[in-house]
């Protein structure tokens, strides 16, 4: 199964509010999970991307080695974790890093503990060279603004066996191996359709923090889940870093910038804003309509969303899309338990996944996207920001 082009809305480097959003992919997708070293620099010294001052760190070695003088000159070291496919959502986070930190790590990383074994690890769009000439290009604008107090220093892009020098991890439920779990926030929503999900996540985080030692650490808000999750692993284990969390960079049209879209297709990318849609409904029921029930501001949402797909299933199969609903949720914004009713001094969060299925009967020359235009599934959130009674 595989899951979740973009344009950008304005862009904000306001941070989100919870406790704690370009480009196409069209380009070549490869399905390796290892970048290769072309698109960097490799003379006698150190690996470069080319005609820039980012460093490509490939081992724990390495990084550690580079990290030790910005510890002891007291320059901080920000690290943004990705999994590569980079768009403006990952840059965003990137500008933010190089606003408040000396010196900004990017890690790419297709971490295989986060899949689970009918996921879509092998099809995963990994686009290393684009990757570097688009972090090239961020790091000259980076250079331009007097304002930001770092740039890109270093590209960590690991290998598997660096990663996990016991073993390739396990990716069942009962796999055994040295894994990082966070529970219950980790087992409802994301963590209840991708049982082995947030295992990977917190494991590969942990791992990343502790080589990396950075002092703020800085992930996006479209996955809301995995931000409760990477704060209660800094809480509860006691790390010694910031968690930032930045808001959700959008296209034009509302979709959520994810580096899975390029899986859509044009038939599918034109219904694919349906989650936000129905979101955004229901977000509109508690701040305009001042309705807290959850009945109500999730009946806002289910109504936008089954409507949008009763129209599609009224087109003839060349035509329509198909999707599924896997949930649509009111939760507590530190726990993500579900909720009756919200209360205006915590807010909530509401969020929701569908699964885009693969479209019937493919036009003559139809793009039908990456890999063939499999299943994707897409998530999103809005936050209701508590509110004074
Ligand atoms: N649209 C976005 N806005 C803000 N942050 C984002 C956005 N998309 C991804 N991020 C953040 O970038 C970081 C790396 O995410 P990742 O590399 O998995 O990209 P992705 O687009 O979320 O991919 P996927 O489609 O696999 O979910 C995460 O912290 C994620 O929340
Ligand atoms: C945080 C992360 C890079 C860990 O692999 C991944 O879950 C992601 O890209 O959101
Ligand atoms: N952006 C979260 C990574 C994943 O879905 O695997």
């Amino acid at each position: 199964e595989s899951f979740s082009s973009p344009q950008t809305r304005p862009q904000t480097t306001q941070r989100a509010t919870i406790p704690s959003s370009s480009r196409t992919m069209a380009s070549a997708c490869r399905t390796s999970s290892s970048p290769p070293s072309r698109g960097t620099t490799r003379t006698a010294g150190p690996e470069k991307i080319p005609s820039t001052s980012i460093r490509v760190l490939r081992s724990v070695e390495s990084v550690r080695r580079w990290r030790k003088p910005h510890l002891l000159d007291h320059r901080s070291v920000a690290l943004v974790p990705t999994m590569g496919a980079l768009h403006e959502g990952h840059l965003n986070l990137i500008r933010a890093a190089a606003k408040e930190n000396h010196h900004v790590v990017v890690s790419v990383y297709v971490n295989p503990a986060q899949f689970g074994i009918k996921e879509d690890l092998a099809s995963y769009p990994v686009t290393w060279e684009s990757d570097t000439a688009t972090l090239a290009r961020l790091d000259r604008e980076l250079a331009d603004d007097g304002a930001n107090l770092g740039r890109i220093s270093a590209v960590f892009a690991p290998t598997t066996a660096d990663m996990y020098p016991s073993g390739f991890p396990g990716q069942e439920v009962d796999s055994k191996g040295s894994f990082v779990t966070i529970t219950p926030v980790g087992e409802v929503l994301e963590g209840a359709s991708r049982p082995t999900f947030f295992r990977g996540v917190a494991t590969v985080c942990m791992k990343l923090f502790n080589i990396v030692q950075p002092e703020r650490v800085y992930f996006g808000q479209k996955d809301v889940q995995q931000t409760v999750v990477i704060r209660s692993l800094v809480r509860d284990f006691m790390l010694n870093t910031e968690v930032v969390v930045m808001p959700t960079t959008r296209a034009e049209d509302g979709l959520a910038l994810s580096s899975r879209n390029v899986y859509l297709g044009e038939r599918r990318r034109k219904v694919a804003t349906v989650l936000w849609k129905g979101l955004s409904k229901a977000e509109e029921a508690y701040l305009r309509d001042g309705t807290r029930e959850r009945k109500d501001i999730l009946g806002a949402a289910e109504e936008v969303v089954h409507g949008i797909l009763e129209a599609q299933m009224a087109l003839p199969p060349s035509e329509r899309v198909r999707f599924e609903v896997d949930y649509l949720s009111l939760a507590d914004p530190q726990t993500m338990q579900e909720i009756e009713v919200v209360d205006p001094a915590k807010g909530g969060i509401l969020s929701g996944a569908i699964r885009m299925l693969p479209v019937e009967e493919p036009q003559e020359g139809e793009d039908l996207g990456h890999s063939g235009g499999p299943a994707v599934r897409l998530i999103d959130n809005i936050i209701l920001a508590p509110r004074s009674e």
